[in-house]
């Protein structure tokens, strides 16, 4: 019988191919919203708040039957943590045949990398292919992981930043040779791809200041109560989500605007529901565990071909 493994997030970062995880993401997301047909089981997540101290915990088990894959991610995120990180997970994977534990997989880097190449998926199906302004609000770990999965996708001319501490928006931007903005209208102003990738609770996004045609990546807001587009960009938008389950439970852009979600991506790709590309479209996301159970399942896969003798 095998030893039970750690596999620290330094080791993660190596052990993922972000080319190859985007192909098994975009595979898991299909299976996903087929059904029970698809193999997978994941049930909506139980978050708890953590009131006293500002945060929230994450349970999120999922099951793969196509990716031979069984696993669970707890994930903390607290938005005030500054000395440590806002989000730390940590995924337990489990061996199908028998419900033993094989690894205990550091969850940080994956919950950055998997949620950024989902809305890469996203991107390719639901942006104009001519797409050549990309704006980022926000600039923090999954600003970071947001410009690199997306630019698999797409050929951006132009790439512009703008956060709430302009500061950190003008190391990000230099990070990345991308233009920095002093206001977010600005960043967004005839932008063909924008990407939502902060902690706000209340809308940094408004609707007159989108280029009809636009394609957003919502990512942030994972709580009834908190928003980052207005309702009414909700509202006129065809919106795509990652789970309808989920985000009606736990999306506030979804719940407070009350719009309708058009379709789930995975039933665009496919093929149950069409990508209305030419139209604004939103992709909303608060996050998968089925994209962790891959992702954790491809880490361990690359683990034990480096290190047979374990
Ligand atoms: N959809 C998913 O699957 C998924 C997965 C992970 C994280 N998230 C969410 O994405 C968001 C960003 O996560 P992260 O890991 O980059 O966090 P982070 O702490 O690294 O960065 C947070 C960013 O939000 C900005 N910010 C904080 N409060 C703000 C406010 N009131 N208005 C405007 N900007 C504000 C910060 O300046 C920073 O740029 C969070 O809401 C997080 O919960 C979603
Ligand atoms: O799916 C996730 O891992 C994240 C955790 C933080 C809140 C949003 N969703």
């Amino acid at each position: 019988m095998s030893s039970l493994k750690y596999i620290d997030s330094a080791e993660v970062e190596k052990l993922l191919d972000w080319r190859v995880l985007l192909e098994s993401i975009e595979k898991a997301l299909g299976h996903f919203s087929v059904g029970k047909d698809g193999g997978v089981v994941q049930p909506v997540r139980t978050v708890i708040p953590v009131d006293k101290h500002h945060g929230y915990m994450g349970v999120m088990p999922a099951y793969s039957s196509y990716d031979n894959a069984l696993a669970t991610k707890v994930v903390t995120f607290y938005p005030e943590n500054r000395d440590t990180p806002t989000h730390q997970a940590w995924i337990l994977l489990l061996d199908p045949p028998t419900g033993s534990l094989k690894a205990i997989v550091d969850g940080e880097a994956i919950t950055a990398i998997r949620t950024a190449l989902a809305s890469a998926v996203a991107t390719k199906h639901l942006s104009n292919p001519a797409s050549k302004i990309l704006a980022i609000l926000g600039s923090g770990i999954q600003a970071h992981s947001h410009y690199k999965a997306l630019s698999l996708v797409q050929n951006f001319d132009e790439v512009r930043v703008w956060s709430r501490t302009h500061a950190h928006a003008q190391k990000f931007a230099q990070e990345i040779h991308a233009k920095v903005c002093s206001t977010a209208e600005e960043a967004v102003k005839d932008a063909d791809v924008i990407c939502t990738v902060t902690f706000a609770t209340t809308p940094i996004l408004h609707a007159s200041w989108v280029k009809p045609g636009a394609h957003i990546n919502a990512i942030g807001a994972c709580v009834p109560e908190w928003q980052e587009l207005e309702s009414d960009l909700m509202r006129g938008s065809v919106v795509y989500c990652d789970s309808r389950d989920a985000c009606n439970k736990e999306s506030g852009d979804i719940i407070v605007s009350q719009c309708e979600i058009y379709a789930e991506l995975g039933e665009v790709i496919m093929g149950q529901k069409e990508a209305l590309w030419e139209r604004t479209t939103v992709f909303k996301s608060v996050g998968m565990a089925v994209e962790d159970v891959v992702s954790a399942k491809m880490v361990y896969n690359n683990y034990i071909k480096n290190h047979p003798d374990q």
